[in-house]
Formats: structure tokens, C-alpha cells, sequence
């Protein structure tokens, strides 16, 4: 089979993909492309890791498998299919989460390239400082609807993953989401968080009871403190036999009054609203709530259920509050019964399950209604929700054919025909649909992962952070730690071990009390990712919805606000954004932060960057060319890659110049000087996507 490739690819490439070895991460929609595109080139040394098992969903795009194959292993189905096309090729499947211990940098060293089909960031993250560390060059792609994305990653000669920060989690206060939301977006999360007490894993952070510690009614909560009321709000009070009053959380309650609709929907809705009415702080400068009662909305009860179900299966239809709380009732009904049937006795929340869906669909526009909120329709809160991207098979397909020819590129050592390609919905200026970068970003020299030392700045209220906190919200969830240890450097004492138990009196402490405070330096080690990290503290006192914490990676930026010196108005061209938040991102480093109390939507899938060229800015940002194209030549010219050119940033030879290409994407750069592009979040819109000419020589 691989015979027939003969001819096809330049003898020199045939050899060397014969002879490569190629690991590929994920086998979803963009990984069974590349792997079907390696095994059709003639590579035989493959191997594969995915952590799931193949859903009905996944079948439109992901045509290695069929429906035979649901509830089976991804990774070893890809493998048995893509042998179909080319019975010579070893493939070596794993189905297993290439975060685990089993894949350290000695696995990743066996590879020439490794190329990455994931869709999260916390993975992304991973495979990227295990390739930085194993030195093995990373085709990064991602794909979000019609955009799509190729990256070269490569250990001192381009930015990592990390050199730019991300987008921001989308993440709301806890007192928001709690006491004042004002956004539809807040009532769907708060709805989310109410399911999840009454029939999930029940998350600390995850309160729907109005917060009394809430500082802006601060003043309220005192004087109610005697009636020791906020905790009435976490838990019912109820009489017992001998009279005393005990107290059950809402979960339990709840399922003691067997999901009685009127009796949760007025606790929900009435009774907590009445409490938070009483926190007149917050009503000062807002629009009060207005509590709504069963009884007033439905005098006649519940209806049948056939219309009920009928109602419910009325997605684009924006339901009434007497119809969100007939669809609440029914949703409670088939969520309890569903509760039953679980061993565990949790039900874990899932916008295709269409019970979960009514039950915030309904909730989340009650509590609107009440806030005086838009209410949404249940379509549009499943979108919000879900944070549903579609998936569009022929841009997984665009794309993973790119990562398969960028690795032709590696093998070759051509890294100057590895730089980023972007696909876009539409054609830009020059026509063109597949925009590839005009020059390779340079490492950020104060990126927290590849600068040869790392360090950060971190603003921290240390007064309030927990050193449980410190680790899961800090180290793990925002610098991207596995299994972090901590010392602090002037004593050596150990703040966190990461061997179990061995610190867990330190986590409920806050930083202050361990002697963690401004001007503190904490050596953060992660042994597996081979990852040291100084964190220098700068404390600070962290207001009401500000952040608790906010990682800063030049110091410059710890001046008061006035004092700041004006941010240039354009980004250098070299900074690779794949975030769009722009005035919070700069050049000098990653800047990332956590709101007090936070709820983050589950947005982390980061799939890819979605750009837009900026047509303005353009002659204004040629002047600049000459400056990064010293930079990168700079920045290149110290690599150690002899076979990098010294002004990678200039255009390349063309194709007839190169014997040995076999494709190349037009560059930016070939018919006039490459004018660095300005990238900015778009919208998708719904224009018809065009046709990139590809030279195949
Ligand atoms: N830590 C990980 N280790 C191995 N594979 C992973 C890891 N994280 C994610 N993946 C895999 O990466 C693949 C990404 O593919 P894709 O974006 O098509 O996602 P999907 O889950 O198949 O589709 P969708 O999210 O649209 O339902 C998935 O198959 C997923 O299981
Ligand atoms: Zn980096």
C-alpha cells in the first residue's frame, strides 16, 4: 500500500517518513483526519492517545467511526480503521489521558513530531511543555467552526502555547451569580449551580443562596446576624420530635418534601428573594428583585403532563414565568425520578438530556423575570449553556491536512515553511482563504513555561486567598500545574508537597497566616512537567467583584494605575495572540486573573484563535516590519537549528526554487512585503467559504 505512494513525495521525504515516528494527541474530529492523511503518506510508525470512547455525536465528522463503534475506545478504533488504509502501518493505540504519569518526557523523546487534535486548554497546555522539555517539534491545530488553526511550536525557535495568554475564562463573582445578577448569562449559571445542589456533585463555590458575606451588604448582614439567617438560606429549618430545631441542607430537604414543585419553587424564588430584599446595600443603586410565589403564578396548579411535555418541546418559543414554572415542575419530576435510577445517586448535568435542559431553561428565566432580565428562549440558553461551537467536518479536514504537511516541513528541517496558518471563513485582502503567518513569532522572553528561567509577579490578597485556593485556583487551574510542590525560598520551608497528606493542615490557611505576603518568593516545582516556577507575591487588597488574584509577568505593570505608562496603541506583530481581550493583554507577558469567588462557564475548550486582518492598521503596521524583522532575526539567529535562516521574518524562495516542497501555502509575504496582520476576536458569520489556491509542486 505505501507503494503507491512512489513518486508522489520527493524521495528524500519518502525516506525520512518511512523512517519518522509521529505521535498524534486526541483522535476526535481533526485527529482521525490526520491520522487517515499519515497512514495515506506512507508513515508507518504511528502511535495514538485518546482519553474517550466514541459518543453517537461524533459520528458526522469523525469518519473513522461508525456506529458500530459507540461506547468503544477512540484511539484503538481510529488505529483498526486507518489500518484498513494502509495495512503496513504500526500503529500503537492508547486509550488514556496523555496527562497521565505513563507518557513523562521520555515518551515524548521517541518522537520526531508529535502533532496535537486536542480541544482543551488544560491538555493543550500539557503536551506543550512535555514537547518543550523533550525537545521534539509540536504541530499545534485547533478548529472552532469555520476557523481553523496550524502552529509550529518549537523549543527556542517560536513562541510555546503559553508564550501568549489565553482568552479569559469567562468568570462571574460569586456575589453576582448570588445576589445581583444582571446579565441572562448570570441567571443560567446560577440555574446550572441549583441543579447541581439538588442532583449533582455538589461544588464548594457553587452556592445559590443569597451570600450574606457579601461585602457591599455588609451593613445588612450585621444587623440580621443575630437571627442567624444566612445559614436558614444554605439549610431548612425543620422541628423534630423532641421540638428542637435541626438543621438539613436543601438537597436533603428537598428530597424529604419529595421535590414538591410549589415547595422548592417558592423557597427558590420567594423565600431567598425576600431575604436578599432585605440586604438594602445592594438595592441602593439597582432595581430591587421581585419575588415570585406558586400560588400566584398557577392558583390552578400544574397541568397535564402530555402539554406540559408538549410546552417543553417548544425550544424557540419564549415561555411565559407561569410556563417556565409548569416546565420547572415537570423537569423536577423526571430529574428525581432519573436520581433514583443512579447507583450514586448523582445525575450529572448534560444540555442534551432534555429534562436537565427544561429544568435551567425554566429556572434561569424565573430568576431573569424576577431581576428583570431578558428572558431568553430555551434554544438560546442551551447554546449559552452548552457554550455549543459547531463542529464543521470540512475545517477539521482543511486543517489536519495542514498539520500533515507542516510535518513534512519538520522532517525536512524547513522550518521557514512551518509558520502559522489560519483558515478562514472568509477570503481577506489578498484573496486568500488559508492566511499563514508572515513570520515566526519569537519565544516570549518572559513567558512563565520557556523563558530559561521563569518567574512571575503575583498580585495576591493574601488575606483572603486559602492556600487550598492558592494551589487548585493559581498553580493549577491558571499556571497549568499538575501536582505542584511549594517552597517559600528565604526559609525553605514546604507551603505544598505534593505527596498526599503531607501538607494538608496548611490548605484551609490563608497565605498571610503562613507567612506569605508581600515580597515573599515561592519556588513552585512541578517534578513531572519538569517545571520550576518562582512566583514573587505582591499583596494587595482586593475589593468587592475584583479579582483575588491576578498573575502578572512584568513587574513594571505593578504601578498604580495612574502612574502606568501608556500602552503603545498596536500590538507588536510579533506578540501571537490567541486571546481577545486585548487591553488586557500585552507584549511583556501573560496577565491573567480570577474574580473573588468565581464561577467560570465551561468554556475551556480553546480550539483555535479566530482572526480577523485589520485592513487600517495595515500601513501602520508595515513601518514596524523592519524593527520585528530584526527582532526575529535576532531571536533566530541565536537558535541552535542550524538550518534556520537568519531572516525568517523575510520572504522565502518560492516553490521552483525548491526542489524538494511539495506544497507550499502562498505566504503573506509573496507578492509584496509581509505587513504583519492585526488579530482581533470576530464573529462567525455565515458568508460562503472560498477555495485557497495550494501550489502543489
Ligand atoms: N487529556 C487528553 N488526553 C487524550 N485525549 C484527549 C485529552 N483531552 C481531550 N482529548 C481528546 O481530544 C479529542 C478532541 O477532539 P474533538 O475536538 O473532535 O472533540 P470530541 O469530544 O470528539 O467532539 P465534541 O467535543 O465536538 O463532542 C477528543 O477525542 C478528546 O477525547
Ligand atoms: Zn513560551
Amino acid at each position: 500500500m505505501a507503494a503507491a505512494i512512489d513518486g508522489v513525495l520527493p524521495a528524500t521525504l519518502q525516506e525520512l517518513v518511512k523512517k519518522s515516528k509521529i505521535l498524534v494527541v486526541g483522535a476526535g474530529g481533526i485527529g482521525c483526519e490526520v491520522l487517515k492523511n499519515l497512514v495515506l503518506s506512507g508513515f508507518t510508525e504511528i502511535e495514538i492517545i485518546d482519553l474517550d470512547t466514541i459518543d453517537l455525536s461524533n459520528l458526522n465528522r469523525q469518519f473513522l467511526f461508525h456506529r458500530e463503534h459507540v461506547g468503544k475506545s477512540k484511539a484503538r478504533v481510529a488505529k483498526e480503521s486507518a489500518l484498513s488504509f494502509n495495512p503496513d502501518a504500526n500503529i500503537t493505540a492508547y486509550h488514556d489521558s496523555v496527562t497521565s504519569t505513563d507518557y513523562g518526557v521520555s515518551f515524548f523523546k521517541k518522537f520526531d513530531v508529535v502533532l496535537s487534535a486536542l480541544d482543551n486548554r488544560a491538555a493543550r497546555n500539557h503536551v506543550n511543555r512535555m514537547c518543550l522539555n523533550a525537545d521534539v517539534p509540536l504541530i499545534e491545530s485547533g478548529t472552532s467552526g469555520y476557523n481553523g488553526q496550524v502552529e509550529l511550536i518549537k523549543r527556542g525557535l517560536t513562541q510555546c502555547y503559553e508564550c501568549t495568554p489565553k482568552e479569559k475564562q469567562r468568570s462571574f463573582p460569586g456575589c453576582t451569580i448570588r445576589n445581583t445578577p444582571s446579565e441572562p448569562i448570570h441567571c443560567i449559571v446560577w440555574a446550572k449551580h441549583l441543579f447541581n445542589q439538588l442532583f449533582g456533585e455538589s461544588v464548594e463555590d457553587e452556592d445559590i443562596s443569597p451570600d450574606a458575606a457579601d461585602p457591599e451588604a455588609q451593613e445588612d448582614a450585621d444587623k440580621q446576624a443575630d437571627g442567624d439567617a444566612s445559614s436558614e438560606l444554605e439549610s431548612k429549618a425543620v422541628e423534630s420530635a423532641n421540638g428542637n430545631v435541626v438543621r438539613i441542607n436543601t438537597r436533603q430537604w428537598a428530597k424529604d418534601c419529595n421535590y414538591d414543585a410549589g415547595k422548592l419553587f417558592n423557597k427558590f424564588f420567594n423565600d431567598d428573594i425576600n431575604y436578599l430584599l432585605k440586604m438594602s446595600n445592594l438595592w441602593k443603586t439597582r432595581k430591587a428583585p421581585e419575588p415570585v410565589q406558586w400560588e400566584t403564578l398557577l392558583p390552578e396548579g400544574i397541568t397535564n403532563t402530555e402539554s406540559l411535555s408538549e410546552l417543553a418541546r417548544q425550544h424557540h418559543k419564549l415561555w411565559s414565568v407561569e410556563e417556565c414554572a409548569q416546565v420547572f415542575a415537570h423537569a423536577l419530576k423526571e430529574l428525581s425520578a432519573a436520581l433514583k435510577l443512579e447507583a450514586d445517586n448523582i445525575l450529572v448535568w448534560d444540555k442534551d438530556f432534555p429534562p436537565s435542559m427544561d429544568f435551567v431553561a425554566a429556572c434561569a428565566n424565573v430568576r431573569s423575570q424576577i431581576f428583570n432580565i431578558e428572558r431568553k428562549t430555551r434554544f438560546e440558553i442551551k447554546s449559552m449553556a452548552g457554550n455549543i461551537i459547531p463542529a464543521i467536518a470540512t475545517t477539521n479536514a482543511i486543517t489536519a491536512g495542514i498539520s500533515v504537511m507542516r510535518a513534512f516541513s519538520v522532517l525536512n528541517a524547513k522550518w521557514e515553511q512551518c509558520k502559522a496558518v489560519y483558515a478562514r471563513l472568509r477570503l481577506n485582502g489578498r484573496q486568500q482563504f488559508l492566511v499563514p503567518d508572515g513570520f515566526f513569532p519569537p519565544p516570549n522572553p518572559n513567558c512563565y513555561v520557556c523563558a530559561s528561567d521563569p518567574a512571575i509577579t503575583l498580585r495576591i490578597d493574601t488575606k483572603r486567598v486559602q492556600m487550598k485556593a492558592f494551589r487548585d485556583d493559581v498553580l493549577i487551574k491558571t499556571l497549568n500545574m499538575l501536582n505542584p510542590d511549594v517552597t517559600v525560598e528565604s526559609t525553605g520551608s514546604i507551603a505544598i508537597s505534593s505527596e498526599e497528606g503531607e501538607t494538608t493542615c496548611n490548605e484551609p490557611k490563608l497565605l498571610s497566616e503562613m507567612n506569605i505576603v508581600d515580597g515573599v518568593i515561592l519556588k513552585c516545582d512541578d517534578f513531572f512537567q519538569n517545571y520550576e516556577l518562582s512566583i514573587i507575591i505582591a499583596h494587595f487588597d482586593a475589593e468587592r467583584d475584583e479579582a483575588l488574584f491576578e498573575v502578572i509577568a512584568d513587574k513594571s505593570q505593578l504601578q498604580p494605575k495612574e502612574e502606568e505608562p501608556e500602552q503603545p496603541k498596536e500590538q507588536e506583530p510579533s506578540s501571537r495572540k490567541r486571546a481577545a481581550n486585548g487591553s488586557d493583554i500585552t507584549d511583556e507577558g501573560p496577565s491573567t486573573s480570577k474574580r473573588s469567588r468565581p464561577t467560570e462557564i465551561d468554556d475551556s475548550d480553546d480550539d483555535c484563535l479566530v482572526v480577523e486582518e485589520d485592513e487600517d492598521a495595515e500601513e501602520e503596521q508595515k513601518s514596524k516590519l523592519d524593527d520585528v524583522a530584526e527582532v526575529v532575526s535576532d531571536a533566530t539567529a541565536k537558535l541552535s537549528v542550524e538550518s534556520i535562516p537568519k531572516t525568517a521574518a523575510k520572504r522565502k524562495p518560492t516553490i521552483e526554487s525548491e526542489q524538494e516542497d511539495i506544497m507550499e501555502i502562498l505566504d503573506s509575504s509573496d507578492e509584496e512585503p509581509a505587513v504583519p496582520t492585526k488579530r482581533k476576536r470576530t464573529k462567525l458569520d455565515d458568508d460562503t467559504s472560498c477555495v485557497e489556491v495550494i501550489s502543489i509542486d
